[in-house]
């Protein structure tokens, strides 16, 4: 197929008009934060893999191009990623790994500079790309990037659900803020789900979640959920050590429930309503000019 942009290589050069007939909506959830390290590829994996484990189709997709994480928590060794893909040296359907628990994974490159400074028209290829990829699924779970970089907006303002990762540290809620501003002011998110993790109760977390909610109400058009808190954990970290996902090699840490329980909220969001099928992303937001959605300064 020829691609309509000199940017995007062959395998992510097509529009989502020639994909097959879909066997329904899949849902899109992204996972971002602003700042880096606050536990979103904790997030991503194990809400994934607690998706899985109940039943939904589920496809782990990693955007963090230039420090790909994803694979590293799973001890996966992808032969393909995202960076070939872009070098045209295989398909994307190619980069997918199936893990034994069923959950598929889309992997990124570490440490390719290249990967980091792509042209936003190539963010918007790489989502158009996923959009046409036929695999039997129900949900995909996008773990993005840190920080307020092109591709998490993108990524994001895709979706259909986004949840901010926020702790208690104050630049965890600044920078989560500065995210939600400009996803609501220049990418016309509406509604944003806020998971607070590391922290030492419910009352923490309902804490954080009213800090964030506070400001945003002042100066954002935008709707705050909370979608819950998951506590510090321990266990979760030995996970992290022995490359596995906590819901699965410790299924009874509190960290472990509480992502089960935000799996099963995750699933009464409102589902995609398109008729066509495939993975479901907004792809009319990505095309319609910013200041058709509002851009504020
Ligand atoms: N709930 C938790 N309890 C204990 N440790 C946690 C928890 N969540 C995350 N961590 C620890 O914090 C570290 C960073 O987590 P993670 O890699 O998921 O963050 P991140 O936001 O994806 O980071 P980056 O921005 O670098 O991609 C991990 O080593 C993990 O062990």
């Amino acid at each position: 197929m020829q691609s309509p942009d000199p940017h995007l290589p062959h395998a992510l050069s097509s529009g989502p008009e020639g994909a097959d007939a879909p066997a329904g909506p899949v849902r899109v959830i992204a996972v971002a934060s602003g700042k880096g390290g606050v536990g979103k590829t904790s997030v991503s994996v194990n809400l994934a893999t607690a998706l899985v484990n109940a039943g939904q189709r589920t496809l782990l997709l990693d955007t963090d191009l230039g420090l790909a994480n994803v694979d590293v928590m799973l001890g996966l060794t992808p032969t393909f990623t995202l960076a070939d893909v872009f070098a045209d040296r295989c398909e994307l359907r190619d980069t997918v790994i199936e893990c034994p628990n069923g959950l598929m994974i889309v992997p990124a490159a570490s440490g390719k500079r290249h990967m980091t400074e792509l042209q936003p028209s190539q963010h918007v290829g790489l989502v158009h790309a996923f959009s046409e990829l036929d695999l039997d699924l129900d949900v995909m779970v996008v773990d993005n990037a840190a920080g307020i970089a092109d591709g998490v907006l993108t990524f994001c303002q895709a979706a259909q659900d986004v949840i901010v990762v926020v702790c208690d540290e104050p630049a965890s809620v600044t920078d989560a803020y500065a995210l939600i501003k400009v996803l609501s002011r220049e990418r016309g998110v509406s509604r944003v789900q806020v998971l607070a993790n590391q922290v030492q109760d419910h009352r923490e977390g309902k804490q954080l979640f009213e800090k964030l909610e506070r400001v945003s109400a002042r100066f954002l058009d935008v709707t705050l959920n909370y979608l819950g808190a998951i506590p510090r954990d321990e266990w979760l970290r030995r996970a992290v050590q022995r490359q596995e996902a906590v819901v699965d090699v410790f299924p009874s840490a509190p960290s472990s429930v509480a992502f089960r329980d935000i799996a099963r909220r995750s699933r009464q969001w409102q589902s995609p309503s398109g008729a066509r099928g495939h993975v479901e992303f907004f792809l009319e937001r990505l095309v319609a000019p910013a200041a058709t959605r509002g851009a504020a300064a």
